[in-house]
């Protein structure tokens, strides 16, 4: 089978079955998977998602392209969410991907398929509450991509901390066999994280919207000063823009739990701009001054 595999030009495979086997039959040949799940509209933060993973020394990269209705919980959003098939498989040219999963809905989700990853209270905090059964859906189809693709390194952003912090408490809590790596946050020059539901921003809206990544920067500044000074900081310049529907703007400790007095801290924000939900967050160290 092996001697089928080309590595080092694109295959694209869409059955599950087959695409399992293509793994398995590598793995038979002693290489590592590097694998890099997406909803593809792939822009610069799935492109250093990839060149991380390429880097890493004799690795086989596999990237998934799947727009994942079971983590949609509003349906305007799953029909409007890009979908630019031909240009992500340029991009993936372009960053030497070997594999490259695109299943159909139907290839992931059979008729009769029944069976969740539910996470625990962790996935009802934050964006669980603003979007029940989210992370459900996340979860669900991260543990079925990784027993399809079984890597030894799997490649998530911060950008999506509360996915990549409950995705590293599955692979903890159900013993899967997989190192999750978390990236930091690609952004825009003047700070907007870059995020495929970008691209849905109206002109003014896309003006609006680099107001998220300036209120965490505000509050990461005051970190000095205690949680909270933080917290005064980046509701300040939250509230100066009132065209924006701020849904939370959280501090909390590096887990996700209560924000402590000193220390690692995170600040999360998500907001609707327009009609486009987006979500931001950044470290801050909380105290020390
Ligand atoms: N700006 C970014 N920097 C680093 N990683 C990112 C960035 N944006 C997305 N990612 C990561 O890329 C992976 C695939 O994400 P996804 O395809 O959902 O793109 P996205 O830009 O997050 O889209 P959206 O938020 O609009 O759904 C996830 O691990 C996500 O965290
Ligand atoms: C991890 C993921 C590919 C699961 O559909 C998605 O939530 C994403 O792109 O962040
Ligand atoms: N990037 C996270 C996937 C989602 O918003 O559904």
């Amino acid at each position: 089978m092996t001697a089928e595999i080309k590595l080092g030009e694109l295959t694209v495979y869409s059955g599950p079955s087959e695409f399992a086997r293509v793994t398995r039959a590598l793995r038979g040949t002693g290489r590592q998977i590097a694998f890099v799940p997406t909803m593809g509209a792939l822009h610069e933060g799935h492109r250093e998602l990839l060149r991380r993973a390429r880097r890493i020394p004799n690795a086989v990269l596999v990237a998934s392209i799947f727009v994942n209705p079971l983590q949609f919980n509003d349906s305007r959003d799953l029909e409007r969410y890009p979908r630019p098939l031909e240009t992500d498989l340029d991009v993936c040219r372009a960053e030497r991907v070997d594999l490259a999963f695109t299943p159909s809905t139907e290839d992931v989700y059979p008729p009769g398929a029944d069976t969740t990853v539910q996470p625990g209270r962790l996935g009802e905090l934050l964006e669980g509450a603003h979007r029940p059964g989210h992370f459900a859906g996340v979860l669900t189809v991260v543990a079925k991509l990784f027993n399809i693709v079984r890597p030894d390194f799997a490649l998530f952003g911060e950008k999506d901390y509360q996915q990549l912090t409950l995705i590293k408490r599955m692979v903890a809590d159900l013993n899967m066999d997989t190192a999750v790596i978390g990236v930091p946050t690609v952004r825009e020059p003047d700070g907007l994280a870059l995020s495929s539901r970008n691209a849905l921003l109206s002109t003014e809206d896309r003006e609006l919207a680099v107001t998220l990544s300036a209120a965490l920067t505000a509050g990461a500044y005051a970190g000095p000063h205690g949680p909270d000074v933080v917290r005064a900081a980046a509701r300040a310049v939250a509230d100066a823009e009132p065209k924006i529907d701020w849904e939370y703007l959280e501090l909390t400790d590096p887990d996700l739990g209560p924000a402590p007095d000193s220390g690692p801290a995170r600040l999360l924000v998500a907001a609707k701009v327009g009609q486009t939900r987006l979500i931001d967050n950044v470290p801050v160290q909380l105290g020390t001054g």
